[in-house]
């Protein structure tokens, strides 16, 4: 579903590169944890994926795109196959939990009473039923990040891209937003969370690939946060 093939990414005005020959397979369905220091590079390989940043070197194939070679107008299709989520939520302030669901449908043109039948399942969904009136900061941070969750699922992308989803929550809003996260998962669509949340990646014990200095140093099945040495 993902794949890189000795992909380097150096970013203008950097001597040093960002990611440095990485080789990376993520196969559909699976949920992976990209782990590593600040500075890592997980967010520039999230952001490969979504080609919001094109790879120096190497090649980079999503949901069987070749982003090296997409052209500028096929670029809004690969994300219509990517939902993502941040730390910040990035909700629209003067939109009700509803419409901001609904308006990621509606920037697709899908029809109203697809809308209307799509958007209440996958507010229930992400637990949200009862509060689709309110507007974003008339919720607590883990209803606002649910918010964020049902915006990029309720599409049923292929693939979801999360950086440090959890980074603005407790541990207790945390471990039920990863939930969430696992649900979607078992729908099917594969997850790729860049954390730093050694609490979450320990108790779910996914995949975990580490990062240091822009190259893989880990990639275990069932894996840890940091590896016993
Ligand atoms: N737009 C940019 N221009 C230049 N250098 C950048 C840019 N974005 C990131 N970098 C550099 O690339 C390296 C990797 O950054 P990246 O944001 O991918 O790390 P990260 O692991 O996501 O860090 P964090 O956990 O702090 O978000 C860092 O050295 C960073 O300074």
């Amino acid at each position: 579903m993902i794949r890189f093939e000795n992909v380097t990414k150096v970013y203008p005005r950097s001597s040093r590169p960002a990611l440095h020959d990485i080789n990376l397979e993520v196969n559909r369905g699976e949920f992976v944890f990209v782990v590593g220091q600040s500075g890592s590079g997980k967010s520039t390989l999230l952001r490969l994926a979504l080609r919001e940043e094109q790879a120096t070197r190497g090649t980079v194939l999503v949901a069987g795109h070749e982003l090296g070679r997409l052209p500028h107008r096929k670029v809004p299709r690969l994300r219509r196959e990517i939902g993502t989520v941040f730390q910040d939520f990035r909700l629209l302030p003067n939109k009700t939990v509803y419409q901001n669901v609904a308006f990621a449908l509606q920037v697709l043109g899908r029809s109203g009473h697809a809308i209307r039948q799509v958007v209440p399942e996958t507010l229930e969904m992400v637990g949200l039923q009862g509060k689709e009136k309110r507007l974003p900061h008339e919720l607590s941070g883990g209803e606002q990040q649910r918010v964020a969750i049902a915006r990029a699922f309720v599409n049923k992308p292929a693939i979801l891209l999360a950086d440090e989803p959890t980074g603005n929550l407790d541990p207790t809003t945390s471990l039920e937003i990863v939930r969430l996260l696992d649900r979607i998962n078992r729908t099917g669509t594969t997850i790729v969370m860049a954390t730093h949340d050694d609490d979450i990646v320990n108790q779910l014990r996914k995949r975990v690939v580490e990062l240091d200095n822009g190259e893989v140093i880990r990639d275990e099945n069932q894996g840890v946060y940091g590896a016993a040495r």
